[in-house]
């Protein structure tokens, strides 16, 4: 049995769920695409090809080996999408939570089978069907669950909302003793630089009380002053949009002191290192043509 433990986003790593690009299926049609920036991709003709992802996602795998995380990959359905693991299902202390994720993904999770065999059945949680919800969305903060969503009258209109006011709720009653807190995030189906996907599009914290953070993916002044209060202004990094378009705030903890990240982001790259962290650098630029990095391929399962 695999003994779930997940309360924030940068404890040791121990059992992580990687992706896989693997039969991943043709370039998409532009009418199938599900966020702007692949959108992008499939318009220029630049979408990215099978054979370099996979190149990028076993650069991932690799230093998890080194690290000595267990890694579990999806079983492969034949010519589809599981390269985001994260947005599928997510774990919150002992619990596996099934994602209510967009129609056009919702295989996924079948992929899941042979993991979830090493769960206990009672540990693992399904929502109501009108209650959306996507792993990017949510993350564990000790006493908090912090989770984007995006609470306008036109949601419906958003193929870029994935998490609904529903949703939250009923996370707070399935964990009454942790604080759940929401924000409202801003969306565009279209341009891509507009859109806060998910909440680790535009945020995410690391090690040390620190984080990543870009203003303007937050609908709600208060809500992102809310966070940069919390953290500390001088403990946040603050991205650009063009930043947050690269991908920035998706990078991935396998501990307090070792982040991986995209070998491009050099900004970034350099503040961690300043501060102390080890960066373990991947090549990752294909994949974040689909508008995902580091934190969307990954699940994590346990941590210390
Ligand atoms: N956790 C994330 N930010 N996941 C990114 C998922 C990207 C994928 N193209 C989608 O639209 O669903």
């Amino acid at each position: 049995m695999i003994k779930l433990n997940v309360t924030n986003e940068f404890s040791r790593l121990r059992e992580v769920v990687l992706g896989t690009a693997k039969s991943n299926g043709p370039t998409p049609l532009l009418e199938d695409a599900y966020d702007p920036k692949s959108a992008e991709f499939i318009k220029a003709g630049t979408y990215p090809l099978e054979k370099d992802m996979i190149v990028e996602m076993e650069a991932v795998a690799a230093v998890f080996e080194k690290y000595d995380v267990k890694v579990y990959r999806p079983t492969i359905i034949e010519d589809y999408n599981q390269i985001f693991s994260r947005d599928i299902a997510f774990v919150i202390e002992d619990k596996f939570i099934k994602a209510n994720i967009l129609e056009d993904r919702s295989r996924e999770i079948d992929a899941l089978d042979a993991v979830m065999i090493h769960i206990d059945p009672a540990k693992i949680i399904e929502f109501p069907e009108a209650a959306h919800i996507e792993g990017g969305d949510v993350m564990p903060y000790g006493d908090y669950i912090f989770v984007g969503t995006y609470y306008g009258e036109d949601y419906s209109s958003f193929i870029t909302a994935r998490t609904n006011m529903k949703a939250v709720k009923y996370l707070q009653s399935l964990f009454p003793n942790k604080k759940v807190k929401s924000f409202n995030l801003r969306k565009s189906n279209t341009i891509a630089e507009d859109n806060a996907l998910h909440l680790d599009c535009c945020f995410q914290p690391i090690g040390h009380g620190r984080c990543i953070i870009h203003r303007e993916g937050f609908l709600i002044e208060e809500e992102y002053q809310w966070l940069v209060d919390f953290f500390g202004h001088e403990n946040c990094f603050h991205i650009t949009k063009k930043e947050m378009y690269n991908m920035n705030s998706n990078i991935f903890s396998i501990s307090e002191d070792v982040i991986i990240s995209e070998k491009n982001f050099k900004r970034l790259n350099t503040w961690l290192r300043e501060n102390g962290y080890v960066v373990e650098e991947v090549p990752y630029a294909e994949i974040s043509k689909q508008e995902g990095l580091l934190r969307c391929t990954t699940m994590p399962l346990v941590r210390d």
